[in-house]
Parts: C-alpha cells; structure tokens; sequence
C-alpha cells in the first residue's frame, strides 16, 4: 500500500482534484479530503499543496497530529534522493 514518491510526482498533485499531496519530513500525505475539517483553514493547505510543508507543520503542530490523522492521510513515502 505503501507508496514512493519523488518531489516531481508530488509536485503534479498540488490541487484538491488531484489529491492535494503535502510532504512532511519523509512521508507524503493526501490531504484533499482533509481540507474542509482542518482546524486551521482550507487556504493555507492548499497553498502547500504539491510542497514540502514541514517546517510550516512543526511551526503549528506537534507528533500527536500527526499519530491521529497520520493513519488516514499518508500515502507513501518520499524517495531518498529527493530529499533537498
Ligand atoms: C497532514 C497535514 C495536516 C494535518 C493533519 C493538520 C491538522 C491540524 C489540526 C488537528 C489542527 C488543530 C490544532 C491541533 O490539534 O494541533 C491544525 C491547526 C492548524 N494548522 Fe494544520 N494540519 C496539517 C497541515 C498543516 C499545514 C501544512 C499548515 C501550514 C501550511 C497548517 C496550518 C495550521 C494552522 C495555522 C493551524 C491553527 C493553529 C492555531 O490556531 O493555533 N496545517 N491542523
């Protein structure tokens, strides 16, 4: 189930049509159904769509975030070489 990706594949995934994907550190999350219950708004989701978001996530989440809606929203990891 367990997908990889690079920061291409993610980048095409940058709209809530096509899956809003966001990285943080090294995995990769499916957050188009998401948007419309996050806490913190729609629009600043989607303005990371198709990036990486971790530093914006770890200014305003902490792990527990993560271990709750991680389950539900991760769809794979990315790609080692990607990484910057
Ligand atoms: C998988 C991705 C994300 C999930 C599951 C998520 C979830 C949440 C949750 C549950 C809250 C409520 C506060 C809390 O329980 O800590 C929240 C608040 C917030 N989130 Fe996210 N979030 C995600 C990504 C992001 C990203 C990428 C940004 C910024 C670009 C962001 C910005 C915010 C802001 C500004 C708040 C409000 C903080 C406050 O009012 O103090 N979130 N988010």
């Amino acid at each position: 189930m367990s997908q990889t990706f690079n920061t291409k594949d993610v980048a095409e995934h940058n709209t809530v049509d096509n899956g809003l994907y966001i990285i943080i550190d090294n995995s990769v999350y499916s957050v188009a159904k998401f948007v419309d219950e996050h806490p913190g708004g729609a629009k600043i989701l989607k303005r990371v769509g198709g990036k990486d978001a971790s530093k914006q996530f770890w200014k305003y989440h902490n792990e527990s975030v993560l271990k709750k809606y991680g389950p539900k929203l991760k769809v794979g990891e990315l790609k080692e070489e990607a990484k910057l």
